[in-house]
C-alpha cells in the first residue's frame, strides 16, 4: 500500500508525539495547529523522550488548516475534544472522501463530524501518555496498543489507517467493539482525571495507594451501571484491571487534565464524569452516579479557580 499524507490537527503533547514517531519512520506528516489559523508554517525539531531514556528525534513541519484548499490522505484529530465543533466546521469543505480518525478521551466526542456527515470517520481509544516538558520536548509513555475502531467506514479503511498511523514506540490495532472500549476508557478517565488533579499527583497513586483505589472502585460500579442503561454491558474487574495497568504504567505522569489546570487551560471533564453524570441526571437515576457528579463538579471548581487567576 502507498503511503498517504498525515495531517495531524492540534499541536499538542499527543499529536507532536505521533508526529515526531511517524516523520522519524520516513511518513510524511504535517502538523496542523488546533486553535490557531494565521496561515504560519514553519518546522520544529521535536524530541521524545522515551521510558528507556531513548530520544526520537524528527523535524516536522507545522502549518495551518487555511493553508490547504484539500486535505488528501489521512487527517488525524489530536486537538482537544472542546475544538471539534469548530474544527468540524472549518474541515468540512477541506477533505472530500479523506478518513479521519480521533484521538481523544471522552463521550460522543465525534458527534459533530457525524452532524457534518464526515465520510469516513475511525475513532481510536488512546492507551498512552504524553507529556510536555517543554515546547518541543515531550515524555511519552506507551501503556499498551492503542484501540481503532469504525464509527462510520468500513474494515478495509480501519485496516489501513491502523497500517499508516502505526510506529515502533506508539502502536495501533484494530478494535471491533470500539462502543465498549470508549466507554471502558471513558470511566478510566473519570477516575484518573478527577482524582489525580484533586489530590495533585501523578498517575501512580491508584497501584500505590488502597483507599485511592477503593474511591476508584466506587467511581467504577457507577460508571459502569450508568453503561448499562445505555446498552454498554462491562465488567467492573476488566476495568479495574485496566486502571491498574495505566496507573503502573503511568507512574509518574500527569494526567492530562491536571496538565490542564496547573497550565491554566479548560479541561475535557465535560465529556467524563460530567457527561456520564447527565445520561444518569436524563433518566431521573440521579443517584447512579452521585460520587462520579461531586468528583466532576470539582474539577470544573478548581479548573474555574485556575483560569479566573489568568484575568486577575
Ligand atoms: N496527553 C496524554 O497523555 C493523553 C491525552 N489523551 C487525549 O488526547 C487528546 C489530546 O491531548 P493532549 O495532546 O494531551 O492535549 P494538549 O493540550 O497537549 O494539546 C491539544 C491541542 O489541542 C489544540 N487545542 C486546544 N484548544 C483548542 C480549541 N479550542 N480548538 C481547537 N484546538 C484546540 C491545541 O493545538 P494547537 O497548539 O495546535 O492550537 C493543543 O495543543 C485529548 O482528547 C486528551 O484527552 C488521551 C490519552 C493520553
Ligand atoms: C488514562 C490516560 C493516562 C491513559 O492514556 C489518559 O487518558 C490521559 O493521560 O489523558
Amino acid at each position: 500500500m502507498n503511503s498517504k499524507a498525515i495531517f495531524i490537527v492540534g499541536a499538542g503533547a499527543i499529536g507532536k508525539a505521533l508526529a515526531a514517531f511517524l516523520k522519524s519512520e520516513g511518513k510524511e506528516v504535517v502538523l496542523l495547529r488546533g486553535h490557531l489559523d494565521d496561515h504560519s508554517a514553519y518546522t520544529e525539531q521535536i524530541e521524545v523522550v522515551l521510558k528507556n531514556s531513548e530520544v526520537i528525534k524528527a523535524e516536522v513541519p507545522i502549518s495551518t488548516i487555511s493553508n490547504y484548499s484539500e486535505l488528501n490522505g489521512l487527517v488525524v484529530l489530536t486537538n482537544k475534544s472542546y475544538g471539534n465543533a469548530a474544527i468540524a466546521q472549518r474541515l468540512k469543505a477541506k477533505i472530500n472522501a479523506t478518513p479521519i480518525i480521533i484521538l481523544q478521551n471522552g463521550l460522543n466526542v465525534e458527534k459533530p463530524f457525524i452532524e457534518h456527515k464526515f465520510p469516513q470517520i475511525y475513532r481510536c481509544v488512546l492507551f498512552a501518555t504524553s507529556q510536555l516538558l517543554s515546547e518541543n520536548k515531550l515524555q511519552f509513555m506507551p501503556v499498551s496498543d492503542s484501540s481503532v475502531g469504525i464509527i462510520s467506514g468500513t474494515n478495509e479503511g480501519l485496516l489501513s489507517i491502523v497500517n499508516e498511523i502505526n510506529t515502533q514506540h506508539f502502536k495501533f490495532k484494530t478494535e471491533p467493539n470500539i462502543y465498549a472500549k470508549i466507554w471502558s476508557k471513558t470511566i478510566v478517565n473519570c477516575v484518573f482525571n478527577s482524582v489525580c488533579p484533586l489530590l495533585e499527583i501523578d498517575n501512580g497513586i491508584f497501584y500505590r495507594n488502597s483507599e485511592a483505589l477503593s474511591i476508584a472502585k466506587t467511581v467504577i460500579n457507577e460508571c459502569i451501571a450508568v453503561a448499562a442503561t445505555q446498552g454498554i454491558l462491562l465488567s467492573s474487574e476488566e476495568v479495574i484491571n485496566s486502571l491498574l495497568l495505566i496507573s503502573q504504567h503511568s507512574d509518574g505522569q500527569l494526567i492530562s487534565t491536571y496538565q490542564d489546570i496547573i497550565n491554566k487551560r479548560k479541561t475535557e471533564i465535560d465529556t467524563l464524569n460530567v457527561a456520564i453524570a447527565t445520561i444518569a441526571d436524563n433518566l431521573q437515576e440521579k443517584r447512579l452516579a452521585k460520587e462520579t457528579s461531586l468528583l466532576g463538579e470539582l474539577i470544573q471548581i478548581k479548573s474555574q479557580i485556575a483560569l479566573s487567576s489568568l484575568s486577575s
